[in-house]
């Protein structure tokens, strides 16, 4: 029987992304959309959902309850004011987030299939209704890296983070590109002439950073410039994007001590940088074997269909392990792997991933392909 599916936040920028994967890969034949609203109840379908009826108001929740899935991708404050009522309504269906605010709950379940197909099968068999996206960086990191950790290879690792402007929002992307094109307009002159002196135009474009870019969004410059800090400061130093990393990443694995996967330490440092849309992070491992190289790009070659491992050398790192060469794209190239001065069992790894697709899009639609019995 085709299911029918309420969609909430489809205009957005991590629904669009959504959206068109869903059209892409035929996804709306095998389901009813119902479509709801925030801000326009009773406007039109998108004109992609040929039959659709007009817009719901997403507040409704005799409308939502109503259901027997829902897709959100509106946003957290959404989430914390309609989940709520909706489970005190009654309602058993299923819930599908890329928000995090229900993510560590314990009746939650972080969805990222090609990793944790096993957790998200057991959880629906013993009635879990919530399913939510995991924060960006750490599904990323996990599709590049599953082979180790889903081995019980990885005993504790950092990652630093190279976060695109994506991460924060639409605004956040044309605010970046605005910073870059008023610091272009501020030495324009001198860049058109090869004569002119650099630190005239390194002055220039300084002072523009500190003077006279539109940072509502970020709050500081980020065009020639990065931001260490990413998420709330959760007061010990840590940032809330950073704490995530390891609680996250124990969750999607189900480790457990003494169980098929052992907990793993992750901590690290979140840093923005003035990419549009792929996360870049730079992994220190502490393997618990003395693996070769050849075995490591090996297991994370064979681990799933879109990880797949980039020579260590210049040019294809240049090529290949760039948020240019990853962006619109669900591969997940991983690179710079080698064993670190540390001993034998430390490595490095570079890996990137567009943080719209499998950083947020894509495991909510194949956990809507999992709940309607068509993946
Ligand atoms: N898992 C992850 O790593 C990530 C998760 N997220 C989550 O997804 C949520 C949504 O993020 P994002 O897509 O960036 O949010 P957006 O701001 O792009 O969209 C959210 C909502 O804003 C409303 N809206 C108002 N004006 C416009 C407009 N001009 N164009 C489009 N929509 C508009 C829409 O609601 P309506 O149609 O009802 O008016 C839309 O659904 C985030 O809050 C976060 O919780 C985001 C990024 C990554
Ligand atoms: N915090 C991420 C994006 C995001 O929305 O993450 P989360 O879903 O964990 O809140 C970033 O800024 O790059």
């Amino acid at each position: 029987m085709t299911s029918s599916v309420g969609f909430v936040g489809w205009r957005g920028m991590v629904g669009s992304v959504l959206m068109e994967r869903m059209q892409d890969e035929g996804d709306f034949a095998s389901i009813n959309p119902v479509f709801f609203s925030t801000s326009n109840a009773g406007g039109s379908a998108p004109s992609f959902a040929d039959g659709a009826g007009p817009l719901q108001d997403a507040y409704d929740v005799d409308a939502l309850a109503k259901l027997p899935i829902i897709v959100t991708a509106q946003g957290g404050d959404y989430t914390k004011k309609v989940h709520p009522q909706l489970r005190a309504a009654g309602w058993d269906g299923l819930w599908i987030d890329a928000a995090s605010t229900l993510r560590m709950n314990d009746d939650s379940i972080i969805v990222l299939d090609p990793v944790n197909r096993s957790v998200i099968d057991e959880g629906l068999a013993s009635g879990v209704k919530d399913f939510v996206g995991g924060n960006c960086t750490v599904s990323c990191m996990l599709m590049g890296l599953g082979g180790l950790f889903r081995n019980n290879l990885v005993e504790w690792g950092t990652s630093m983070t190279y976060q695109a402007a994506s991460g924060g929002g639409a605004r956040h992307m044309r605010e970046l590109l605005t910073q870059f094109g008023t610091l272009n307009g501020a030495v324009a002159a001198e860049l058109s002439d090869p004569a002119s002196a650099i630190l005239e135009i390194d002055r220039k474009v300084l002072a523009a950073q500190r003077g006279g870019v539109d940072a509502t969004q970020f709050g500081v410059p980020l065009a020639g410039s990065l931001i260490p800090w990413i998420d709330a400061d959760l007061g010990n130093g840590q940032s809330k994007e950073e704490w995530k990393a390891g609680v996250e990443t124990n969750k999607i694995l189900g480790t457990r001590s003494g169980g098929s996967i052992d907990p793993v330490i992750m901590d690290g440092l979140c840093v923005r940088i003035g990419a549009m849309r792929s996360h870049s992070q730079a992994l220190t491992l502490m393997l618990r074997e003395d693996l070769s190289v050849a075995e490591i790009e090996k297991l994370i070659d064979a681990d799933n269909e879109w990880a797949h491992v980039v020579p260590n050398e210049k040019q294809a790192s240049m090529d290949e392990l760039t948020p240019v060469a990853a962006s619109g794209t669900l591969d997940i190239p991983v690179g710079r792997i080698r064993k670190l001065e540390m001993g034998p069992e430390y490595i490095s790894a570079f890996t990137v991933g567009d943080q719209l697709l499998w950083g947020a899009a894509e495991p909510l639609r194949r956990m809507l392909k999992i709940a309607t019995g068509t993946l």
